[in-house]
């Protein structure tokens, strides 16, 4: 019996990377009467028959999973805004943000295309870095067609599982290219997939970068917003997290209660408005989702 990690699932075949190399192999009957269906980046155990081939015999117990794209135990999620070219989107960001959080899974932001700032929107784009950096959050800047601050990205992925997300057209593609460029032909598969937008990708693999994995596709969805519980919701502010222990009440959801730390914080400006703002909508928004069964 041998352990390892799968790496890509593809056509009732499972990948598994165990110490340099890949065995393809077989679920088995194992799942169904675990009712456990093995996702890429799962750890597994399994059986090889030979070199090449093998069955997976359990599933190790997962730290997290994502829904799209189908992968397990993701430990950061690159988030690529752009400064423009789509306006850098804080609302956005906020909601990815809340999602990771939820997860437990570590942002990375990246603010791609700086080669585009002009003088005007420079001000505002580094009142939004800061703001994030404040926060306690990892903030890069990038430009894949200057090249300027990519490199800064790579010693991020060392041991890590990673997954880029973003809305389309931010320079995701962009920058796993600048990432991997020897990669020629996997890049227009990459890019492929990350240029798929809503459709589910049924194909998922990690590739190495930087002495981690990425996954080829980029992930979450409206889906796994759907999830967050109102009470999950407070402590995805990392900020309100890092406050909440000087409100009157304990379990102060931060709207209606007097004497909440931060409030007090937002009103002094030590909390952006669009932040608590952001988490007042979505705050609403659960609220109003109709109960699933
Ligand atoms: N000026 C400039 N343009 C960029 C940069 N990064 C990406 N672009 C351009 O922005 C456009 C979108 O880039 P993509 O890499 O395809 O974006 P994406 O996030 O992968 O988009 P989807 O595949 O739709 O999800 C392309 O025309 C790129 O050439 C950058 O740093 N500077
Ligand atoms: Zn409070």
């Amino acid at each position: 019996m041998a352990e390892g990690k799968i790496i890509k699932a593809l056509s009732g075949f499972y990948y598994v990377l165990s110490e340099g190399r890949v065995y393809q192999c077989r679920g088995r009957g194992v799942f169904r009467k675990r009712k456990v269906t093995p996702l890429v980046g799962d750890y597994v155990s399994f059986q090889a028959e030979n070199e090449r081939e093998g069955y997976i015999l359990d599933v190790f117990e997962r730290k997290n999973e994502l829904v799209r794209p189908p992968i397990a135990n993701i430990d950061q999620a690159i988030l690529v805004f752009s400064a423009v070219e789509p306006d850098f989107n804080p609302a956005l960001l906020d909601r990815f943000l809340v999602l990771i959080e939820a997860k437990h899974i570590r942002p990375i932001i990246v603010v791609s295309k700086m080669d585009l700032v002009d003088d005007e929107t420079k001000p505002r784009i580094e009142q939004y870095i800061c703001d994030y950096r404040q926060i306690g959050y990892d903030v890069l800047e990038v430009s894949t067609k200057t090249r300027a601050g990519v490199e800064s990205l790579l010693p991020y992925f060392e041991g890590n599982v990673s997954v880029f997300a973003g809305q389309s057209g931010v320079g995701k593609s962009s920058l796993l290219n600048a990432l991997r460029p020897d990669l020629q032909l996997k890049t227009g598969h990459i890019s492929h997939h990350l240029g798929r937008g809503k459709h589910t990708t049924r194909h998922v693999e990690l590739i190495e970068i930087g002495g981690g994995f990425v996954a080829d596709t980029p992930g979450f969805s409206a889906l796994e917003f759907d999830e967050i519980a109102l009470e999950q919701l407070p402590l995805c502010f990392p900020e309100f997290v890092a406050r909440s222990g000087g409100c009157k009440f304990r379990g102060c959801t931060h709207t209606a209660e007097p004497k909440c730390a931060v409030k007090e914080a937002f009103a002094s400006g030590d909390i952006p408005c669009y932040r608590y703002e952001h988490y007042v909508s979505f705050v609403e928004e659960i609220k109003e989702r109709k109960p699933r069964y």
